[in-house]
């Protein structure tokens, strides 16, 4: 049965000072590194084959480190990115205004085109995302991929392996750092396809992790 952890990366300047990244970027904090090198540490003895990551540039360095311990090469894929958060990107999100919270709640509350002007909606990214995943089963027998990708991105590719709508991913909390675990079955009885083994796992590390809404 294949068996792929999703990873989200450590902690970055913006993710500390509450301001929408989406596809934009920042650089992980030194407590992010630290974190990226617990993740490392857990998951080394785990016969990881391929380590996969969204192009940011968040990402790509919580997975070089993870790479390093497990002597895996890393390989870029877009469709692991976050959401695309159109303007609203870089804002902090104590300034943003009624108006522009109406547009965070577009995405959130099962508007099946929600978007904030110039961005992506929640169905665009599970498709990708879902899309990435399934890339994962072309893999060579036996391979143990490991993603790094996001918060929302990844909240929202677990909650629809779930069933659930692509917004609903506000309802899990992923954590910087934290390790999910899915897993691909063929049995018709057990629900055929992806199930959820794990969801936010953070016992590898040695201190609170934020979530990306810190409330
Ligand atoms: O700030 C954002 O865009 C998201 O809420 C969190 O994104 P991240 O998981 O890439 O930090």
């Amino acid at each position: 049965m294949l068996q792929v952890y999703l990873v989200r990366h450590g902690e970055t300047q913006w993710n500390a000072e509450r301001r929408i990244q989406g596809q934009s970027d920042s650089a992980l904090t030194e407590k992010g590194e630290r974190q990226a090198w617990q993740v490392a540490e857990r998951v080394k003895a785990l016969g990881i084959t391929h380590v996969i990551a969204s192009d940011l540039g968040r990402t790509r360095r919580t997975a070089e480190i993870i790479a390093q311990g497990c002597g895996c090469d890393v390989t870029l894929d877009a469709r692991l990115r976050e959401l695309d958060m159109g303007v609203l990107e870089r804002r902090h999100l104590d300034t943003l205004s009624e108006e522009e919270e109406g547009w965070r709640r577009l995405l959130v509350n099962g508007t099946p085109d929600g978007r904030i002007p110039e961005g992506e909606s929640m169905l665009e990214m599970s498709s990708r995302m879902h899309a990435a995943l399934n890339a994962c089963r072309d893999l060579p027998i036996g391979s143990r991929p490991l993603l790094v990708s996001h918060g929302m991105a990844l909240g929202c590719l677990v909650s629809t392996i779930l069933g659930l709508p692509a917004w609903a991913e506000r309802r899990l909390r992923l954590r910087n750092c934290s390790i999910s675990r899915v897993d691909h079955q063929e049995s018709p009885w057990l629900a055929p396809g992806w199930v959820v083994e794990t969801a936010g796992d953070i016992s590898h590390l040695d201190a609170p992790a934020l979530d990306e809404l810190q409330r």
